[in-house]
């Protein structure tokens, strides 16, 4: 056994062992808030300050690269204590989603979800590779429309527990399998997939070949790629304050290490091998209804009266609302401690994604379709 080797499968033994202790052997039956009260209250404030222990507010290089260095961690501890508020306020679908006039919010979620495996050119039977796959509400939702077989990658124990779980609430187990492993160093035998997806996951890598690579060596030849991309827009300027501050708020509240330009994206598929077929920011569609309207707090964009409750918790005040609440129980004694910083730290990414949406700084859907060429010249 290699040190690298050996390093990795310390790593995820202590990672397994720490999610065990946290939220207990019974993961699943409980969700959002009562998935919140029930964990264990020490390991959840080592969780929440294993999380901030890089976020200290500087931007220099120093800094910068401790959270690229410790990017692994970083995000497992990030998405131990956040993956609750999301189930509770989003869903099980971790991502954002354009939106038609009348258009619900599960439905453009879903939406955007057969988009994505239309575009990946998803057929029945196919073998594929969800690369980030949170808690598997994307997977669920692709294998259904498709007949496809999906294995989902995930660097978060808790949240594979979590989507294997559902996947057998929903009768999917024969077509869906969720593992753990690190998209950066993966498992997988080369050219093992038909198709390859990712929605919203591969921002969290410390540099984008790393896992474009992966991605590009376990896709068979000639198979697809196709990614919804956070990225900055070219009007980003690094050097300019106000642009580094939505761009720094937006990775401290997200868990993720760099938020880097379209550009670095675009040429890092080209750079590991792939052609490029598409590229498009799905946010540059002239939409009456902006993809970041459920963080706004404006009343006059929810298109049904279902999704009242969906956009109460996503809004401004029913966010003050959240951090009051879990402020008291914190206070009582019934909240882990250090929760309240967690909300806090979401507030700041709701903040920062909505001035990014705004300002067209940020995308969180820049589309990529990428193809792995016949003859496989790069591997
Ligand atoms: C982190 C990445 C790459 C993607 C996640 C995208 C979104 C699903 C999340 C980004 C900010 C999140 C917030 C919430 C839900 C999930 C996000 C929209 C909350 C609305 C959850 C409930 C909390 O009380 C407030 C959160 C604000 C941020
Ligand atoms: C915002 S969530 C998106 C989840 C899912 N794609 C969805 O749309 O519901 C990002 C996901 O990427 C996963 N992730 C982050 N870094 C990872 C890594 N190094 N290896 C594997 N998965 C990772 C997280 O654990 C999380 O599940």
């Amino acid at each position: 056994m290699t040190s690298t080797t050996q390093d990795t499968s310390e790593l995820r033994r202590r990672q397994a062992q720490f999610t065990e202790e946290l939220h207990g052997d019974d993961i699943g039956s409980k969700s959002g808030l009562s998935a919140f009260l029930s964990k264990n209250k020490s390991a959840q404030k080592e969780a929440v300050a294993k999380y901030l222990r890089n976020w200290d507010g500087k931007t220099d290089k120093e800094a910068e690269n401790r959270r690229l260095e410790d990017y692994n961690e970083g995000t497992h501890s990030y998405y131990n204590v956040v993956t609750d508020f999301y189930e509770y306020g989003w869903g099980t679908s971790f991502h954002f989603s354009r939106f038609y006039k009348g258009e619900n919010f599960n439905a453009s979620v879903a939406r955007h979800e057969h988009y994505l495996a239309y575009k990946a050119g998803i057929q029945e039977g196919d073998l594929v590779l969800d690369v980030g796959c949170g808690v598997g509400g994307p997977a669920s939702e692709i294998a259904r429309f498709t007949g496809c077989n999906i294995v989902g990658l995930n660097n978060n124990d808790y949240q594979v527990a979590k989507a294997n779980w559902n996947a057998k609430r929903s009768n999917l187990q024969n077509q869906l399998q969720f593992v753990k492993g690190d998209f950066m160093s993966m498992d997988f035998d080369d050219n093992t997939f038909d198709k390859v997806y990712a929605i919203e996951a591969t921002c969290h890598a410390p540099k984008l070949e790393g896992v474009y690579g992966e991605i590009y060596r376990v896709l068979k030849p000639g198979g697809t790629f196709a990614v919804y991309e956070w990225v900055m827009s070219d009007n980003y300027d690094e050097s300019n304050a106000e642009h580094r501050r939505i761009a720094y708020e937006i990775e401290v509240g997200d868990g993720i290490p760099k938020m880097y330009p379209a550009q670095v994206a675009r040429d890092a598929l080209k750079n590991v091998g792939f052609d490029v077929t598409l590229a498009r920011d799905l946010a540059e569609e002239q939409d009456e209804v902006p993809w970041y309207y459920p963080l706004t707090g404006e009343w006059k964009y929810v298109q049904t009266i279902g999704d009242l409750a969906t956009f109460f918790r996503t809004s401004f005040i029913g966010r003050k609302f959240t951090t009051f609440m879990v402020y008291l129980m914190e206070l009582l004694g019934i909240a882990p401690q250090g929760s309240t910083k967690v909300t806090l730290a979401l507030e700041e990414a709701a903040v920062g994604i909505v001035a990014g949406g705004r300002s067209k700084l940020f995308t969180p859907m820049m589309l990529f379709v990428a193809r792995k060429p016949n003859d496989n010249k790069h591997v």
